[in-house]
């Protein structure tokens, strides 16, 4: 992770790998621009001063979306951003790339906003004279100093939304001012593919319309549930991160398959593909994992041996141990 990395980050270094072509289409680079700091207009002398990560929806953007008004975005991770404006990858993107301005320290990520259309700043003041919805995509222990930074420039018209591991609404309640509307939310790195799983929980201040405007606006990016606060850290240990153990299997599938002999380019798409199918079946019947587990073992055949093995290895409680642990990590995060 490069914390020079310069977009409101919803999203770890591999993402900020990802641009925009000009038609477009999201690909992955492997080059990293040169960070270029520049100083803040908000700043009398111009001085340099490195700016965290934001996103905000202009005031003049105000639109009818769904029968509701609604701000039309902007948001501090491309991947996000991509998913939630149309560009001929999602055209159920409800956000259009010139009504996003991206805040960050430094031009090594806005470049790949810039790329998308999308209005970039190094100044996060301006993006809150600018914009009404504002997500907050900074790492978490820089948050509290973003917060300082912008709250006099915070006001009721604002809808603030944090994407922070770990931080908590009576945190962000604290370092804002009173009343503010405030939205946490927990994306996953699948909403660049728009097949996220998100839930977000409101703050005191925030309402049923500010709560249906973040789910309207994040629907194109995949699953999008509000929750009890407290559910915020378990999803993150399931999903936000649970994303990461899912790709430790799947090249654990893929290493199995190169031992016994198999290329290992094509390992690795049949276990993506396998790992894609398994998750449709379970999604479009409802069904239990354990049934369906059930349903491909064969007595005495293949897949009873395999499970086997894994249970022996203790894969479902080393599994269980590790979304636990990713939750109480979140939990002490707060307490950081
Ligand atoms: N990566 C993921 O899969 C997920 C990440 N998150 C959350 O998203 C947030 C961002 O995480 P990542 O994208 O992984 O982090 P990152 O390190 O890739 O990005 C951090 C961003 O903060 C900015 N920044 C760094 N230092 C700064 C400073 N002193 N002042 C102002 N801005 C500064 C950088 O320009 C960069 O754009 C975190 O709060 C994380 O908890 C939430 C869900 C999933
Ligand atoms: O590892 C982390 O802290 C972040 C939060 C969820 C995914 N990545």
């Amino acid at each position: 992770m490069d914390p020079g990395f310069g977009v409101t980050s919803l999203v770890t270094a591999p993402w900020h790998n990802w641009v925009l072509t000009p038609r477009g289409v999201p690909v992955l680079t492997r080059g990293v621009p040169t960070a270029v700091p520049m100083g803040c207009l908000c700043q009398p002398d111009h001085r340099i001063c490195p700016r965290p990560p934001l996103l905000h929806v202009p005031q003049a953007d105000r639109a009818g979306v769904g029968g509701q008004e609604q701000i039309l975005a902007d948001i501090g991770v491309p991947r996000l951003c991509w998913a939630t404006h149309p560009t001929p990858r999602v055209p159920q993107g409800k956000v259009p790339a010139s009504s996003i301005l991206a805040s960050a320290p430094s031009d090594r990520n806005l470049d790949a906003w810039r790329e998308s259309g999308c209005r970039t700043t190094h100044c996060n003041l301006e993006v809150l004279q600018e914009s009404t919805l504002v997500f907050l995509a900074t790492k978490p222990h820089v948050l509290p100093g973003v917060l300082q930074e912008i709250r006099p420039a915070v006001g009721p018209h604002h809808i603030v939304v944090s994407l922070a591991a770990g931080v908590t609404l009576q945190t962000l309640q604290r370092l804002l001012p009173a009343g503010t509307k405030i939205l946490r939310l927990m994306p996953n790195l699948p909403c660049v593919v728009q097949a996220g799983a998100m839930v977000f929980a409101r703050g005191s201040g925030a309402g049923d319309g500010e709560s249906a405007l973040l789910k309207n606006l994040l629907s194109s990016c995949g699953l999008c549930e509000e929750v009890p606060e407290s559910y915020i850290n378990i999803h993150t240990g399931l999903s936000g991160s649970g994303v990461a153990y899912v790709y430790l299997f799947a090249e654990a599938l893929a290493e199995g398959a190169v031992k016994m002999g198999m290329p290992s380019g094509l390992a690795s798409r049949i276990a993506a593909q396998t790992l894609l199918g398994a998750a449709k079946v379970m999604l479009e019947t409802g069904e239990h994992p354990a049934k369906l587990r059930g349903d491909v073992c064969t007595p005495g055949g293949t897949t009873i041996h395999a499970l086997h093995q894994l249970e022996k290895g203790a894969l479902r409680a080393t599994v269980m141990n590790a979304v636990e642990a990713a939750t109480n990590r979140a939990c002490d995060m707060a307490k950081d």
